[in-house]
């Protein structure tokens, strides 16, 4: 099938957001040097909404107009963080994922404007993070620093920071890489230290369903371990069914040998409770095995820790 002309690429309007949209149009026009490409950004509702994601329906909220402005026919490809995209209900009807990019990394960073790690910062410390996740996992490993709400893009962020809103910043490397400000990074938490999100550093291109020119053309940009691990992670949390206010973290990983595994944390917000699992494939698919480590997590109580928070 001949590649479409022109692809035009929907996304968020933020600065990542552009960023991940030019790495798409950098590997597109590597594979299909004909192939012209047009950005159609996008403002979200999350991006608009600065108070609480649980006001304005959390989940979705970096998504909706985007998957909207597919299915309208006003753009050709969305590029989506994997992060930002529901795992419990399926994609919007008539969309599908047509490529998983090669995973960025998947850890977060501590920001600290004095340089201080983790484990140095003094008591009392504010750190912005309006992330469940992030907030349940400071709350065990450090209970002397708290967490302020603390949203926007990751530009705002960072000059919300500036502004001394915060004392300290978690945000992801792979974001921080995107916008080019690696430089403000005082400390790479390693994955036992704040395990990441479900999805955390993989771009996806979600097409029209019917649009098998286009979905053909642009997926030679998959990259198969991603597929797999992005597959297991998304599948895991569907089984789960959590909230925008359950902390959940996990990650799958395919190693050296090309085994693939996924481990998985469900918690309490206070981070007092944390449910743990790990399995690896071996034979089974990725989606059952995001499957079987959901179901392990549940059979340790998961349901009703998730049930329990407000949400
Ligand atoms: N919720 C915003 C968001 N969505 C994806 C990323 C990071 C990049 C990625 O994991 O793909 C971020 C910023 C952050 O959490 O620091």
């Amino acid at each position: 099938m001949p590649v479409p002309e022109l692809i035009r690429i929907v996304s968020r309007d933020s600065p990542m957001a552009l960023a991940q949209v030019e790495r798409v149009r950098a590997e597109l026009a590597e594979l299909h040097p004909g192939a012209r490409t047009e950005v159609v950004p996008v403002r979200t509702t999350g991006d608009k909404w600065l108070g609480d994601l649980s006001q304005v329906e959390g989940k979705g909220a970096f998504t909706k107009e985007v998957d909207a402005a597919l299915l309208a026919g006003e753009a050709d490809l969305a590029v989506h963080c994997v992060k930002d995209v529901p795992a419990d209900r399926p994609l919007p009807a008539g969309t599908v994922f047509a490529a998983f990019l090669k995973r960025d990394d998947i850890r977060d960073a501590l920001i600290h404007p004095g340089g201080l790690t983790l484990d140095e910062l003094p008591p009392g410390t504010r750190v912005g993070t309006s992330s469940v996740r992030r907030a349940a996992q400071l709350a065990a490993s450090h209970p002397h620093v708290r967490c302020v709400p603390f949203r926007g893009n990751a530009n705002r962020r960072l000059a919300k920071l500036a502004a001394g809103e915060a004392d300290a910043l978690l945000l992801a490397v792979a974001g921080l890489e995107r916008i080019g400000r690696t430089d403000v990074i005082s400390e790479v938490l390693s994955p036992e230290v704040m395990m990441p999100p479900i999805g955390a550093g993989v771009l996806a291109l979600q097409c029209r369903e019917g649009d098998s020119a286009l979905i053909d053309a642009v997926s030679g940009l998959g990259d198969p371990d991603t597929y797999r691990e992005a597959t297991a992670e998304r599948m895991f949390l569907h089984v789960l069914q959590g909230h925008c206010n359950s902390p959940i973290a996990g990650f799958a990983r395919v190693d050296r040998g090309g085994e693939l595994s996924l481990r998985a944390c469900v918690f309490t917000p206070d981070g007092k409770t944390r449910l743990n699992a790990h399995e690896w494939a071996g034979r089974l698919d990725p989606a059952t095995l995001g499957t079987s480590v959901a179901v392990a997590l549940l059979r340790q109580g998961a349901r009703e820790i998730i049930d329990g928070i407000a949400h």
